[in-house]
């Protein structure tokens, strides 16, 4: 299979997408441990992670990664307390970091007190700091995608999908009249590994028109993502890859 060709991982329902998804993530974080020491690992927010993150922190899975070796990100953040019903943080606190007892040192949440630019900024130079002289180069970025084809914050016809900066910035939704803090697809792409965790007949035409469309990136923004190093691998159900050829 060519590099950077996405590879695809179908399932006939979302548990087994989920129950797949948790032993690449596994698969990953031991090799990630074996080789550096450690698993540094970009979250991704909305509502089709929380199972995943749930099933993680399950006794399944629990058992079986060092978990005081991984250091939790997000791939974006919206612009709202970390408190809120809507923050990616408190969705992963409550499946993920409480559930397993992380210390707080090992997730490195978006500073929603701030300046959205300013929270963007703080973020990118807390994910430089922690790669040191290193490239930044997570793990495993985990993304989700919305049925407008957008991943992390990368929304159709926004700005930030014209950079080439490696970092992090912040962007404003007209769709949702709202400011996201968002990695970049070209930090994104420095990833070692990157998922797609997607599933749900509501997304299949966004699927397909990623996957089999024409490359428009401003209109289907999940087509950024194109790792230097390797794979994309999507995990989906049988219903979001219904219209694939
Ligand atoms: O902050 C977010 O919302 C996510 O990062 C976003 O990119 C999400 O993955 C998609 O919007 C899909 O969301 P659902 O999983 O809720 O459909």
């Amino acid at each position: 299979m060519p590099k950077n060709s996405p590879q695809l991982h179908v399932f006939p329902t979302a548990d087994a997408v989920l129950e797949a998804l948790a032993n690449f993530f596994v698969a990953t974080a031991h090799h990630a441990v074996a080789e550096r020491g450690r698993f540094a690992v970009a979250l991704s927010g909305g509502s089709s992670p929380k199972k995943l993150y749930e099933l993680l922190a399950s006794p399944t899975y629990r058992a079986r990664i060092a978990w005081e070796k991984v250091f939790f990100f997000f791939g974006d953040e919206r612009n709202v307390p970390q408190t809120s019903p809507e923050s990616n943080y408190l969705m992963a606190k409550t499946a993920l970091f409480d559930p397993l007892g992380i210390a707080p040192a090992q997730v490195f949440a978006v500073d929603t007190t701030l300046d959205p630019a300013e929270a963007a900024a703080q973020y990118g130079a807390a994910i430089e700091e922690f790669f040191g002289d290193e490239p930044a180069r997570f793990d495993l970025v985990l993304l989700g995608l919305g049925d407008n084809a957008h991943t992390a914050s990368l929304f159709p016809h926004t700005d930030v999908l014209h950079t080439q900066a490696v970092g992090v910035q912040k962007v404003f939704v007209a769709e949702l009249n709202a400011v996201r803090i968002t990695m970049t697809a070209p930090l994104l792409n420095q990833a070692r590994a990157t998922a797609f965790l997607v599933y749900g007949a509501g997304k299949a035409l966004a699927v397909q028109q990623i996957l089999e469309g024409p490359r428009d990136a401003d209109q289907y923004p999940a087509q950024l993502i194109a790792p230097g190093n390797g794979h994309v691998h999507w995990f989906m159900d049988a219903a979001a890859a219904v219209d694939l050829k």
